[in-house]
């Protein structure tokens, strides 16, 4: 009876879907066998059910609702197997702090590295952060000062595409944004090459980049090579783009695609394809977050008349201080200070940062550390990564009032603009995080912010602009932890040129 019965299970185990079941049981065992386990002083600890992915498939539908679970049942402090790492939730607000500020036991580089190498191909050598490090503050001026070569080339399209919509014009309006803020981005920062038709290549760039950004996040996934072979193909044409033989022929490159060109050239051991993937990487970086925030900053203005009403009236005052007139040509200009000086518009985009992001800021911990939260200590272990979360700040109904609306002055406070915000009667140290912090703060933070105002203002004052449809739209949950939310699906609306 013994032994027929281990024929049995031999015979079983030995076909194949019986060997896929053996793979899965030795997975799960050797999951069980190798697993962490909490150690005294150290927050709750949950494994999930998966070898190595831990918890990932049960957050990745819905990475908020999912943690707002876990916060009910241990608090406000976890840890998460997620992908092979153990990820540590700070979800406190007052304990941002203890994370952001202590760039001793928390860097952001070991992280960072691990991203790039694995999205964009890259690998920083020791010797090149440096020299990365010290060129930041140029880099960073040198980004400013293309914003108004931004405003230029968007005043310069909406013409040639939209001088002619006299009448209702129907679009989508995520695919819509999308075009105009990649072409005018990319042809800012790298020019155009008089060679060729630049209309079909940045049609084909778009596209490629539209078919990378869906799916990027896979590539941090241990997945059979042949599962994300589009992907990779996807990535390469994109990086090809910017082999030197492609971008020396560009003309009007803006000055700090000359100084990345110029650094990227003075490491001699680096490969043409590996500076060309930085290029890819940054040209990513400029318009990743860019397009679908401004995407939601129409979308609900679009629902919201009022806040439109008072965003005409508020630019109508600074053209008229500024003795301009709305001319049919596009033709208004603004510097930087005067872009500040609009509260309203600022509220409005803040408003949506507040509503779609989820930039997570990310630390690595670089040694065992015991970090007193006030009421308690607990153990964090070298080599894990603690998060910060923000939609968890964002949508805090102790600092938001009714978070889940859209409210275009929530940062406007005596026609001033409003930077303090209350939980349990005390100061927030951070009310809004959309482009990171510290450390890991986003160097091209000034120039989103002024193209996306350049953008509104000129949409806003040149058309009239309604939503054809109306459903609800859900966030596409694809970026999980990093960024601005995309949408789910996109929505048709329609405009014309206001007289
Ligand atoms: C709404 C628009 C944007 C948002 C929300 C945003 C957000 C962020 C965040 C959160 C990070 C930190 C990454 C992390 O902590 O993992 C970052 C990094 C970065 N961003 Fe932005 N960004 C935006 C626009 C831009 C623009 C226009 C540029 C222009 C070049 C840019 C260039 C970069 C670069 C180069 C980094 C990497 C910095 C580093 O190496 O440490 N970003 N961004």
């Amino acid at each position: 009876m013994g032994s027929s019965w281990l024929q049995w299970l031999l015979k079983y185990l030995l076909c194949l879907p019986g060997l896929a079941f053996a793979t899965v049981l030795l997975l799960l065992a050797l999951g069980i066998r190798g697993r962490r386990r909490r150690r005294p002083g150290e927050p709750p600890l949950i494994n999930g059910y998966i070898p190595f992915f831990g918890v990932l498939f049960q957050i990745k539908n819905n990475p908020y609702k999912s943690i707002q679970d876990y916060q009910k049942k241990y608090g406000n402090i976890f840890t998460l197997k997620i992908n092979g790492n153990y990820f540590t939730f700070v979800l406190d607000p007052f304990q941002y702090p203890l994370v952001l500020k202590n760039h001793k036991n928390f860097t952001f580089e070991n992280f960072k590295d691990e991203f790039i190498k694995k999205i964009f191909l890259i690998s920083i050598k020791p010797h090149m952060k440096k020299e990365f490090k010290d060129s930041q503050k140029y880099m960073q001026s040198k980004l400013l000062d293309l914003s108004y070569t931004l405003m230029q080339n968007m005043k310069h399209i909406m013409k040639e595409r939209f001088l002619q919509a006299k009448n209702w014009e129907t679009s989508q309006l995520y695919k819509f944004c999308i075009s105009l803020i990649f072409e005018v981005t990319y042809i800012g920062f790298y020019g155009k090459d008089p060679g060729t038709n630049s209309g079909e290549v940045i049609c084909e760039l778009l596209n490629n980049f539209v078919k990378f950004d869906n799916e990027f996040l896979k590539l941090l996934l241990p997945l059979p090579t042949l599962s994300l072979r589009t992907l990779k193909n996807v990535r390469e044409k994109l990086i090809q783009n910017f082999l030197s033989e492609h971008i020396s022929n560009m003309q009007e490159t803006s000055e700090i695609i000359k100084a990345r060109k110029i650094l990227l050239d003075k490491f001699t051991d680096l490969q043409d394809h590996e500076k060309a993937a930085h290029h890819f990487a940054f040209l990513w970086a400029s318009v990743a977050n860019t397009i679908p925030v401004t995407f939601w900053t129409v979308y609900y203005l679009l629902q919201h008349p009022e806040a439109v009403a008072v965003l005409r009236d508020e630019i109508d005052h600074l053209l008229q201080s500024t003795g301009q007139k709305k001319e049919p040509d596009f033709n208004i200009q603004f510097t930087r200070e005067q872009l500040d000086s609009l509260v309203y518009l600022e509220s409005i985009i803040n408003e949506s940062f507040r509503m779609t992001s989820i930039s997570s800021n990310v630390r690595y911990s670089e040694e065992d550390i015991t970090l007193n939260l006030g009421n308690e200590d607990v153990n964090l272990r070298k080599g894990d990564i603690i998060i910060i979360y923000p939609p968890f700040l964002h949508y805090d109904p102790e600092i938001f009032e009714q978070p889940e609306k859209f409210k275009f002055d929530r940062f406007v406070e005596d026609g001033k603009k409003k930077t303090t915000f209350f939980k349990r009667g005390k100061e927030v140290p951070y009310f809004l995080l959309p482009f990171g912090s510290g450390i890991s703060k986003c160097p091209g933070r000034f120039l989103a912010m002024l193209e996306m105002k350049q953008f509104l203002i000129l949409l806003f004052m040149y058309f009239d602009l309604e939503l054809i449809e109306f459903k609800p739209l859900e966030f596409n949950n694809s970026r999980i932890l990093f960024g601005i939310q995309c949408p789910e699906s996109d929505i048709s609306f329609r405009y014309k040129l206001r007289c």
